[in-house]
């Protein structure tokens, strides 16, 4: 180790941002080369018409100064010449640079659409959905404009500084040195500043993921507001994070206007060192008028982007803090996969064994644990337990939306951890009592049980579910929208439409979370309806709450705390007088 690195350490900021734009350079910039090529030239283009300013004035005074008449038509002819060309240029390369940024980040945001659909259940679980939402609108929009500026600033306006640098070398090579030495002075405290503004970005954006799940959270929870009005609860709240933000905002922005005040004196000071430093020599001899004019003017166009190069500094700290959350989340790699000979699942009959199943969420907190039941093809088992019990952790076990950490999970005597995923989840219908319907048209929403369905199927389903005639008594029918998250139907609706989904999916084994939302007694029997269609033939693993169900059920799972305590049918274990008997009186009173 001989840069006194701790290995695994964070590299230094510096290194780290060096990889980072290697790595945005070989996975993204490189992709588009044809446009990168043309804004390049464009940039070149650019900044040559701007650094020829200084040599046409020189040249001009030059004339002026040997009294020739050609400097009439030349002088004027050469700036109009720079001018129109530079103007073009800059229009073209602007539109290119743009292009590119955009293309960027259309691309980002699809690597980072893909890698998150395909993430682990439990990774998704994880980060609030707002949160989600503020990655690919809050950090691409940072991206983008980091990204738009670099690409301006660093290619054009860093051509033109070196541009105009050779040219002040040509006219003046002292001059000029003590002028660079001027600015390189004004370099260090930049550099200090972009460190600064890099901690804050991060920060910020880490923020504004809280706010967007926080106003997510919000108006999703509108009824809930409402009716227990926390109008005045939610403002506060939303104030503390308002104000948090514009703190943090504002902390960025007091660091960022410290650039331009430093360019400023830096700037002031070069002219003041080339006035005295030329005027000196001018009247001892030493320098020609014209080469005067000429540095000044080249002076004057090279600090304009040299002011922008600063505070360009600050813009990409911004983006590499940004950039690094986005390479990240890239990065991020399931930890639940398919073995590479994962084989598609065989099913014979639809046979479900969960085989001394033990989980965890947190370490050492055993969620299941020693988990054996067994579904036989066609039967129906319930699973009743007290609240948090771990029923929703079993279903979701035998769907693969978690490993066990222990023991294993089989289909028709196959481990659902050899079989391809999707090749086990096209076997598996889940109804849950959350149910998801899309902004999108009745048809639509059903037909996600098989893609491609033709409408007769479709129908079929919804009589099948139950939701036919209520269907067709929309304005729409089948076409009418169902509104944001299902919101134009009503909830026993809702359940319909997703069970004629599941029906339409047609798998031989139905996971299901019965409903305990208060439908009305009419709803709620045309919902059991529909659910009695769906399981009919199927092996059926349902989350019991109703006397019906577990009655009905070929086996009956008792869970407490992870564990299974008792197993049996209905009558078997009244009999028991266990925790099902305790459950079953308070539980099922009604039935
Ligand atoms: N995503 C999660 N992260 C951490 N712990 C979790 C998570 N989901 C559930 N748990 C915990 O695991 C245990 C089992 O939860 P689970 O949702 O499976 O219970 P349940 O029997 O379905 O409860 P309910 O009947 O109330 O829906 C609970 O103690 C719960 O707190």
């Amino acid at each position: 180790m001989t840069d006194g690195a701790l290995p695994g350490a964070p590299k230094p900021q510096r290194a780290r941002s060096f990889a980072l734009a290697k790595r945005l350079w070989r996975e993204q910039i490189t992709q588009h080369k044809a446009l990168l090529a043309w804004a390049t030239l464009l940039a070149t283009i650019t900044a040559a018409a701007a650094s020829g300013y200084g040599v046409v004035v020189q040249q001009a005074s030059g004339l002026l100064e040997n009294r020739d008449p050609s400097v009439l038509w030349l002088a004027p002819a050469l700036i109009l010449g720079a001018v129109i060309v530079r103007s073009v240029s800059l229009f073209l390369q602007n539109l290119a640079t743009n292009r590119l940024a955009l293309a960027i980040m259309r691309d980002l945001q699809i690597a980072m659409f893909d890698r998150l659909i395909t993430a682990d259940f439990q990774r998704l679980e994880r980060e609030p959905v707002g949160a989600i939402i503020s990655r690919f609108t809050n950090d691409i929009t940072m991206l983008r404009e980091g990204l738009i500026r670099a690409a301006n600033n660093l290619t054009r306006d860093f051509l033109t500084v070196v541009g105009c640098l050779i040219v002040l070398f040509w006219l003046d090579w002292a001059l000029t040195l003590v002028v660079l030495a001027v600015l390189l002075l004004a370099g260090h405290p930049i550099t200090v500043i972009g460190k600064a503004i890099r901690k804050r970005s991060g920060d910020i954006q880490d923020q504004m993921g809280d706010v967007s799940s926080f106003l997510e959270e919000g108006f999703s929870g509108a009824r809930m507001i409402k009716t227990f009005s926390l109008e005045d609860w939610s403002q506060t709240r939303a104030r503390g994070r308002f104000q948090q933000r514009f703190e943090l905002l504002l902390a960025m922005v007091a660091q960022r206007a410290r650039i331009e005040p430093i360019m400023e004196v830096a700037a002031g000071v070069a002219l003041a060192v080339i006035f005295g430093f030329a005027g000196w020599r001018a009247l001892n001899g030493a320098t020609e008028l014209s080469d005067l004019l000429g540095f000044i003017v080249a002076f004057g166009v090279m600090s304009s982007p040299i002011r922008a190069l600063a505070s360009l500094s600050g813009v990409l700290q911004e983006g590499f803090a940004v950039l690094d959350r986005v390479f990240a989340l890239l990065d991020e790699q399931p930890s639940l996969t398919e073995a590479d000979d994962a084989k598609p699942l065989a099913l014979t009959g639809g046979h479900v064994r969960v085989k001394d199943v033990s989980f965890q969420y947190e370490p050492g907190v055993d969620a299941l644990s020693h988990i054996t039941l067994d579904a036989k093809p066609g039967e129906t088992i319930a699973l009743v337990g007290p609240s948090g019990s771990g029923k929703t952790t079993l279903l979701n076990l035998i769907a693969r939306l978690y490993d066990p950490r222990e023991g294993s999970v089989e289909i028709d005597g196959q481990n659902i951890a050899q079989a391809q995923l999707a090749s086990l989840r096209r076997q598996l219908a889940l109804v849950s009592q959350e149910v998801t319907l899309f902004d999108d048209t009745i048809k639509n929403n059903i037909a996600l049980g098989k893609l491609g369905a033709s409408d007769d199927e479709i129908i079929a389903a919804a009589k099948a579910a139950d939701a036919h005639d209520f269907i067709l008594g929309l304005s729409g029918g089948y076409d009418t929208q169902a509104g944001p998250k299902g919101s134009n139907l009503s909830g026993g609706q809702r359940q319909r439409v997703a069970i004629a989904r599941a029906i339409l999916k047609d798998a031989p084994i139905l996971l299901l979370d019965e409903a305990t939302s208060a439908l009305d007694a009419k709803s709620e029997a045309r919902v059991q309806h529909a659910l009695d269609e769906l399981s009919r033939d199927r092996t059926t693993i349902v989350i019991a709450h109703r006397l019906a169900t577990v009655r009905k059920a070929d086996r009956i799972y008792v869970l407490k705390a992870g564990e299974i305590v008792e197993s049996g049918d209905h009558d078997s274990l009244i009999q028991e007088s266990g925790l099902y008997a305790q459950l079953s009186a308070l539980q099922f009173a009604d039935g």
